[in-house]
């Protein structure tokens, strides 16, 4: 199986590349500047001369709260861009795996969201996904947009890192402890992106393979709880770690509004697809691990 992955830097991109060979299948990363999704009009050809059986789109404009002002542009990447990218993949007669995320809800339910609750955005970010959602759903039938939340990886930006960053800064961080989700392992996606493409592979026909799937790490926490088990995970490794102190959002002001319940309810993937993604807490220990041991390299090179 050779997939065509769209996005080189990023965590669920990167962490494909790194788990590709490991289920038998390739994968090719195809990003900027050869294929740009701010720029759609390239995107097909470029495709269609890559070639592969399957097309993930793992790109996206990401920066939550930098979207709030860069509508415009988060719309083109995550909406009209991930159409374009389900456009190639109809033309090719390929299937189309689009990534989205928990910030189409509002966060205001009672309980975990299943695929078929009503979505409502609060910020820029979450509505640019959406959007980008109804395109490839308007571009073709064989799809399969799966939302996820909370994603963290050696890779890129995120919140693993971040707070890994501030326990080297300080004594205590104040974090968000009214925010309600699921933290997700980029290699956990990875894997689970593959099983999704091989099982729509082999199954052209089945409508039930094709549609929103949720797909999170299993468990659920808060910010605060996400962050006092990096600290004490970092800690037993001989890592830096710092005290968390729970606050409420309404003490840590950002631009872009997130959703108060993140959780979603990831029992139709396991269901239609065979997949249920492990507990966040097992997923988080390798990834603080080698970010350990990637400073401690770099220190000793330094
Ligand atoms: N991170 C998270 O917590 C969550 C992510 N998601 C979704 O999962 C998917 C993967 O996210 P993640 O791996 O974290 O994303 P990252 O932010 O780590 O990476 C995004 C990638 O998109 C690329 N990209 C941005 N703009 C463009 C563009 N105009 N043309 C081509 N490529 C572009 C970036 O390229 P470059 O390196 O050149 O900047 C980068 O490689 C996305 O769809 C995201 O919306 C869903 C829920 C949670
Ligand atoms: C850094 C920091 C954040 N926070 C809060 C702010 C926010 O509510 C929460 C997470 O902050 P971040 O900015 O890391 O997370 P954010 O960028 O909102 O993460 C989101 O990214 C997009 C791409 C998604 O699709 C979502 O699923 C989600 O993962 O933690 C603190 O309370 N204290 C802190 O020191
Ligand atoms: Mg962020």
């Amino acid at each position: 199986m050779r997939i065509i992955v769209i996005g080189k830097e990023g965590q669920v991109a990167r962490a494909l590349a790194e788990r590709a060979s490991t289920h038998g299948a390739t994968a090719v990363l195809l990003g900027r500047p050869a294929l740009d999704l701010a720029d759609p009009s390239g995107i097909e050809d470029i495709l269609s001369e890559t070639g592969g059986d399957v097309i993930v789109n793992a790109a996206a404009y990401t920066a939550v709260d930098q979207a709030e002002a860069e509508a415009d542009l988060a719309d083109a990447i995550n909406g009209t861009g991930a159409g374009a990218v389900a456009g190639a993949a109809a033309a090719m007669g390929i299937p189309v795996i689009q990534l989205s995320t928990d910030y189409v809800f509002d966060g205001t339910a009672d309980r975990a969201y299943r695929e078929d609750d009503a979505t409502r955005p609060l910020g820029v970010y979450g509505r640019s996904k959406l959007l980008g959602e109804e395109a490839v759903m308007a571009e073709t039938d064989n799809h399969a947009i799966l939302r996820t939340a909370w994603v963290y990886s050696p890779f890129g930006k995120n919140f693993v890192k971040t707070m890994l960053r501030l326990a080297r800064e300080r004594e205590e961080v104040g974090v968000v402890a009214d925010q309600h989700g699921s933290p997700t392992s980029a290699h956990d996606i990875a894997d689970c992106v593959i099983t999704v493409a091989r099982n729509m592979i082999e199954r052209p026909k089945d409508k039930n393979l094709r549609g929103i799937f949720h797909m999170t790490g299993s468990g659920f926490a808060t910010w605060a709880e996400f962050a006092a088990e990096i600290f004490l995970q970092s800690a037993r490794l001989g890592g830096p770690h710092a005290r968390v102190r729970p606050i409420k959002t309404a003490d840590y002001p950002t631009p872009a509004k997130r959703p108060a319940n993140s959780r979603l309810d990831c029992e139709k993937l396991a269901r239609v697809h065979g997949v249920t993604l492990p507990l966040w807490r097992a997923s988080l220990e390798p990834c603080i691990k080698r970010l350990l041991d990637e400073t401690r390299g770099q220190e000793t090179i330094r």
